[in-house]
């Protein structure tokens, strides 16, 4: 005589099966329901008309979730072959010609049914705001040639414009903290220096500032809920560019025919012109009287004078507020961390400098060391880098060393509170990502509603309850297995 196995009888059978059913219906159901749909991108395209040259940036994110939170990312960037948009005064439709190139590529980026509602903008920083000074009409003349350049795309144009030096700082820290995260969940913001090849910006919140104290230094935000009073000031001149023509005038005052330059390699031997030196508003006021064509540019290679020369172009005196950062310009107390990018990154990435828990004074040897270094060997060890780039870092370095310590007043510890940065999360630090955010009101001013349960606790939450049922109703027909135990069958 053999019990047969309750699990073996029809009923059972068939209730299991229908249980088992059941939970893969209520599971599938949940995960279908709440499944994030097909992921369909949107597209935005920033120009960034720089000084020195132009780049473009393609953004993208989720369709669905165009209002929401730190989802947008950069998928390609395209950098300009040649000079910035501002060097073609003399040649305006070269400007927008320049363009094309990098246009093509983005029309080959976006999808082509996005196409039409891809929203391209054209922001343009220090070279044109310095052309603009030079001869406004040149400038206009640019603009009207980019424009018409940019209109044969088949995006959605949205014009092109200089933006202010203070829209600069301010969307330069609203990228930085974006991409970290930091506003959505607002948590202490990361302050932004950003150098470029005519202007440099500093831009953080200081508990100190609340705005009162020179008042144009002030931008206010309120994003996710959350008010932020940034300081941020641009300083016009103060790109790396800019403040080497700043000092090698200082050295070419009286119109030499050789300058013996600290900031050069030993060995560097280079004949410019004095026109060229001075064709900027930066410098055009200093311009010697009656100097020859040409001077000779000599490379001495030491640190120590070449910080002397670069301390000349800061005024480091004159201050009619509580504090300055130099040139008479008001600076709360520097605030937390700050990410220092674009030609930060460049110059200090090259001379392996971008560890800030080196000493300062350790910082300050290894430039030395390396000014001294003579040109033939420079040149010998960096065969490949471009020799305009190169010539420059000793320069470069110094005047960066100068502009965060003497200029804003980094000490030997905050100095460590800097992180020398090119990208975050896989999209360039710059200001093209917040000046894309603000204009397509990407970044809520209040925290949106979010979900009470992320997806997949929502989808856990639910198995287990399926789980739980199904293991109620089997111990539900406990007595009918124990009836069919006691009645044993005989096969
Ligand atoms: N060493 C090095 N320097 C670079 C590189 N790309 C750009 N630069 C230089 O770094 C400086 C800053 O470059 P950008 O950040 O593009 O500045 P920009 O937008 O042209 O200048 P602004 O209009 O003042 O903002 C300029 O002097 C450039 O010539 C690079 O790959 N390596």
């Amino acid at each position: 005589m053999k019990e047969k196995n309750p699990w073996h009888m029809p009923v059972t059978i068939i209730i299991s099966v229908i249980g088992v059913i059941a939970i893969v219906a209520l599971v599938t159901v949940a995960v279908l329901q709440n499944k994030p749909l097909h992921q369909k991108y949107k597209y935005g395209i920033v120009l960034d008309a720089g000084s020195s040259h132009t780049a473009l940036y393609i953004y993208q994110w989720p369709a669905e979730k165009d209002n929401n939170t730190g989802r947008v990312e950069q998928t390609h960037s395209c950098k300009v072959k040649g000079k910035g948009i501002s060097s073609y005064a003399a040649d305006p439709w070269g400007a927008g010609e320049s363009l094309t190139v990098c246009m093509q590529e983005a029309k080959q980026q976006v999808p082509v049914k996005r196409h039409h509602e891809t929203p391209l903008y054209l922001g343009a920083t220090a070279g044109m705001r310095l052309l603009n000074m030079e001869n406004s009409s040149a400038s206009d003349k640019v603009f009207e040639a980019v424009e018409q350049a940019l209109q044969r795309f088949p995006f959605s144009y949205q014009g092109a414009r200089i933006l202010s030096g203070q829209e600069e700082g301010a969307f330069g820290w609203v990228t930085v903290n974006y991409l970290d995260d930091r506003l959505e969940q607002g948590l202490e913001t990361t302050g932004a220096l950003d150098l470029g090849g005519a202007s440099t910006q500093i831009s953080f919140v200081s508990d100190k500032y609340d705005g009162s104290e020179s008042p144009s230094n002030s931008v206010t935000f309120r994003l996710y809920g959350n008010d932020y009073n940034l300081y941020t000031h641009s300083f016009l001149c103060y790109g790396k560019d800019q403040a080497l023509r700043m000092a090698l005038a200082y050295q070419t005052q009286l119109g030499p025919r050789t300058i013996s330059d600290p900031c050069f390699h030993q060995g560097y031997n280079v004949s410019k012109e004095y026109s060229e030196l001075y064709n900027s508003p930066c410098v055009s006021d200093r311009k010697p009287n009656g100097p020859p064509v040409t001077f000779n540019h000599q490379g001495m290679g030491n640190f120590q004078q070449c910080q002397e020369v670069v301390k000349r172009i800061f005024n480091l005196t004159s201050c009619k507020y509580s504090q300055c950062s130099f040139n008479g310009v008001f600076q709360p107390l520097l605030q937390g961390p700050f990410g220092a990018f674009s030609a930060y990154y460049f110059v200090m990435n090259f001379l392996n400098l971008t560890d800030t828990s080196t000493p300062l004074e350790t910082v300050k040897d290894k430039l030395t060391q390396y000014c001294a270094t003579s040109w033939a060997q420079i040149r010998l060890e960096h065969p490949n880098v471009k020799t305009k780039y190169l010539a420059e870092y000793c320069f470069s370095g110094t005047y960066i060393l100068t502009l965060l310590t003497e200029g804003y007043n980094f000490t030997s510890e905050s100095y460590s509170n800097i992180n020398f940065i090119k990208k975050i999360k896989g999209s360039d630090a710059g200001w093209t990502l917040g000046y894309m955010l603000n204009l397509t009101n990407m970044i809520p001013a209040e925290a949106p509603d979010s979900p009470l349960l992320p997806h997949t606790g929502y989808v856990s939450i639910v198995t287990v309850m399926a789980l739980l049922l199904f293991l109620l109703f089997i111990l539900s027909l406990r007595p009918l297995w124990l009836r069919c135990s006691k009645r044993p069958q005989i096969v």
